[in-house]
């Protein structure tokens, strides 16, 4: 039976500041330091450690699983850092503030933006000040100007599938340290969630969620937080 530990990032500086943050890079807060910590504590704590993981290529994931990991001695794990586990792009939205632009375009598109399956929110424009086509991290790398939860799947799931599933194949426990909605897509498709049903689903930021997966690399139960087992 192997296992997969799934944790997003503790708080951001954009989270507390309520702000629209997708590929732009922002650190951990305090509080986001010690949710990240505790997580590994966690870890440690019920003895469930990875043997492998994976993050994305934005410093809130990578630190918090650098936090993770050191909590429960598992710095020495392999780790690999790859743009599609990145948090969905988000578009003209990113830097604005949620409740400006609530204010702004009413709630209901605001919802729509955040939630729906498949509307992107608009565009970035090219040049403009959060636009990171030109940021080395992702050179030669197709970096998107917007991306709804539909487009963030088609990028995560040909990456889970050829890369971190033969991992559980292997027998390895994988953890995952990304973000709020790499990681919807990843439960969307791992716990057979409809389009209509993902638009309620929150992922809180640093409380481990575990998979279990059988011989035939299904999930073998439903997903738990770890705190509850
Ligand atoms: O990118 C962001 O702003 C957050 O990480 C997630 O935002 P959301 O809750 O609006 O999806």
């Amino acid at each position: 039976m192997s296992k997969l530990i799934l944790v997003r990032h503790g708080q951001s500086e954009w989270n507390l500041a309520n702000r629209f943050t997708g590929w732009w890079d922002v650190g951990l807060t305090e509080k986001g330091v010690t949710e990240a910590t505790a997580a590994g504590e966690l870890l440690a704590q019920k003895n469930v450690l990875p043997t492998i993981a994976f993050t994305s290529l934005q410093t809130r994931a990578i630190k918090t699983l650098n936090l993770a990991l050191e909590a429960c001695d598992r710095l020495w794990i392999p780790v690999t850092k790859d743009w599609h586990l990145n948090e969905r792009h988000y578009g003209g939205l990113t830097g604005l503030d949620k409740q400006q632009t609530r204010d702004k375009h009413g709630d209901e598109q605001v919802h729509i933006w955040r939630r729906s399956f498949d509307v992107p929110p608009p565009p970035i424009d090219k040049g403009s000040e959060f636009d990171l086509s030109g940021d080395p991290r992702y050179a030669g790398i197709p970096v998107p100007d917007t991306e709804s939860l539909k487009l963030t799947i088609e990028r995560v799931l040909p990456y889970w599938e050829s890369v971190i599933l033969p991992q559980l194949s292997a027998g390895e426990t994988v953890i995952i340290s990304a973000h709020g909605n790499s990681l919807r897509a990843l439960v969307k498709h791992l716990s057979g969630i409809s389009d209509d049903e993902i638009t309620g689903l929150e992922i809180p930021t640093g409380q481990p969620i575990v998979y279990e997966f059988g011989d035939d690399l299904r999930p073998s139960g439903e997903r738990y937080y770890l705190k509850d087992a």
